[in-house]
C-alpha cells in the first residue's frame, strides 16, 4: 500500500466534529519545506473532513465587500428585473438568475429556499475560450453570461464589474491551491499545471487578472451568488431547505458567507456540523470530481444550509473544476493493489455536464 493510501484509510476512518482553520501565508512562499509543511496540513484536511477554511488568502476584503454589496441590491430588485437574465435565457448552459424554489440538491427534497445568479468565465476576460473551436467540444459549451441591461438596472455596470472583479480574485486563489494539492498527493507541485490552464497577472493596484490565452479553452469554474430571504411565511424545513444537504460536482468549492449562520457539514457519525462564520477567511471544500480523480484519497463531504428564518443571508460559492478536455485518471500516487481503480475515466467535462443536468431541470430541459 502506498504512504498516502495508507494515510487515507485511517483519516477516512477518523471522525471530525471541527472543521480547520489553514493560513495560506506560505503558499507562495521561496521556500520549499514551507510550501510542503502548509500542503500537509491540507492533505491531513482533505484526507478527514474535506472542508477547511483559509485565512491570509490574499483575495482583498474590498473585492469581497463590493460584490456582496451588489448581490444584496441584485436581489433586492423586482422579479419581473431579475427575469431579464433568466436562466432559461441561457440557452442550457446554467448561467443567469435562478428564482426561489427552482432547485433540487436534495432530490428527495421540494424545492429550496434561496435564489441565485450563475456566472462562469466572462469573454471580456477571455474572447478566445468563446470561439467555435470550444463550442465543437460539445460537452459543456463556454457561451456568454448573462448580465443585466443598463436600461432595466442603472446599477447595471457596477454589478458586473464587481462580479467581475470577485471572480477573478477567487480564481487566482483557486489556481494559487492546485501546486499545495499535487504536493499533497505526493505529486510533482506543477502536476495540474497542463490541467488548469490559466495564467495569473498582477495589475499595478494590486487586483489580481487573469491572463487566459488562446490555449486556455476549458477553464471551468462556475460562480454563484446565493441569496437565502428570510422566510416569515414558508419556514425553512426538511422538505424546503435553504440548499438540501448535497455534495459538490467540482475539484473544490471557495465560499464565501456573510455573517448568517448556515452552512452544516455531515461528519462521518451523521452528526452535523456548523461551519461557523469567520470573518475574512473562505470555506474550502473538495468536491467529487477530486474525489473521483484522486480514487478516493481526498473526500467530498455532504454539507447544507439551514439559515435562521428571521435574517436574510447571502454567500457565494466558487466551484473550481479542471479544464473540461481532461480526463480524470487517477494519479500513480492514489492507486495501489488495496486501491485499484474505482471509476471509469471521464473527462473533466462530460463529469460535470452529467452532474448538473442532474441537479438543474432548467438547464436540462434546455440542453
Ligand atoms: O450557502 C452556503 O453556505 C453553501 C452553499 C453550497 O453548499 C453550494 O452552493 O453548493
Ligand atoms: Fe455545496
Amino acid at each position: 500500500m502506498t504512504a498516502l493510501s495508507q494515510l487515507a484509510a485511517q483519516l477516512a476512518s477518523e471522525d471530525f466534529t471541527s472543521i480547520p482553520i489553514i493560513d495560506l501565508s506560505d503558499a507562495r512562499s521561496p521556500d520549499l519545506d514551507k510550501r510542503k509543511a502548509l500542503a500537509t496540513t491540507i492533505r491531513d484536511a482533505c484526507l478527514n473532513a474535506g472542508f477547511f477554511y483559509v485565512k491570509n488568502h490574499s483575495v482583498p476584503e474590498k473585492v469581497v465587500s463590493d460584490v456582496f454589496e451588489q448581490s444584496h441590491d441584485f436581489f433586492a430588485l423586482p422579479s419581473e428585473t431579475k427575469r431579464t437574465v433568466d436562466i432559461s435565457k441561457s440557452g442550457g448552459n446554467f448561467r443567469g438568475y435562478m428564482a426561489l424554489l427552482s432547485e433540487n440538491n436534495d432530490p428527495t427534497k421540494q424545492g429550496e429556499l434561496h435564489e441565485a445568479f450563475n456566472l462562469g468565465l466572462d469573454p471580456s476576460l477571455d474572447a478566445a475560450s468563446h470561439d467555435e473551436q470550444t463550442k465543437s467540444q460539445g460537452e459543456l459549451v463556454h457561451s456568454d453570461n448573462l448580465w443585466p441591461a443598463e436600461g432595466d438596472w442603472k446599477q447595471a455596470a457596477a454589478f458586473r464589474q464587481a462580479t467581475l472583479d470577485y471572480y477573478a480574485s477567487v480564481l487566482a486563489l483557486g489556481q494559487s491551491l492546485f501546486p499545495l494539492f499535487a504536493l499533497a498527493l505526493d505529486l510533482p507541485e506543477d502536476f495540474f499545471d497542463d490541467k488548469v490552464r490559466c495564467a495569473i497577472l498582477e495589475r499595478h493596484d494590486g487586483t489580481v487578472y487573469v491572463e487566459l490565452t488562446l490555449q486556455i479553452q476549458h477553464p471551468a469554474a462556475i460562480m454563484r451568488l446565493l441569496f437565502y430571504p428570510a422566510q416569515k411565511e414558508k419556514p425553512i424545513t426538511e422538505e424546503n431547505p435553504g440548499i438540501g444537504a448535497h455534495t459538490d460536482f467540482e475539484c473544490f468549492t471557495i465560499l464565501r458567507q456573510d455573517d448568517v449562520p448556515a452552512l452544516q457539514v455531515q461528519n462521518r457519525a451523521g452528526e452535523w456540523i456548523d461551519a461557523i462564520c469567520i470573518p475574512n477567511t473562505f470555506i474550502i471544500n473538495i468536491g467529487d470530481q477530486f474525489a473521483r480523480w484522486t480514487n478516493d484519497i481526498f473526500v467530498s463531504t455532504r454539507h447544507r444550509a439551514r439559515p435562521a428564518t428571521t435574517k436574510d443571508r447571502y454567500s457565494i460559492p466558487f466551484f473550481f473544476g479542471c479544464d473540461h478536455d481532461v480526463p480524470l485518471i487517477p494519479p500513480p500516487t492514489c492507486v495501489s493493489e488495496e486501491r485499484p481503480v474505482r471509476y471509469e475515466v471521464m473527462t473533466a467535462g462530460a463529469y460535470v455536464h452529467m452532474r448538473l443536468s442532474e441537479t438543474y431541470t432548467v438547464g436540462k430541459s434546455e440542453a
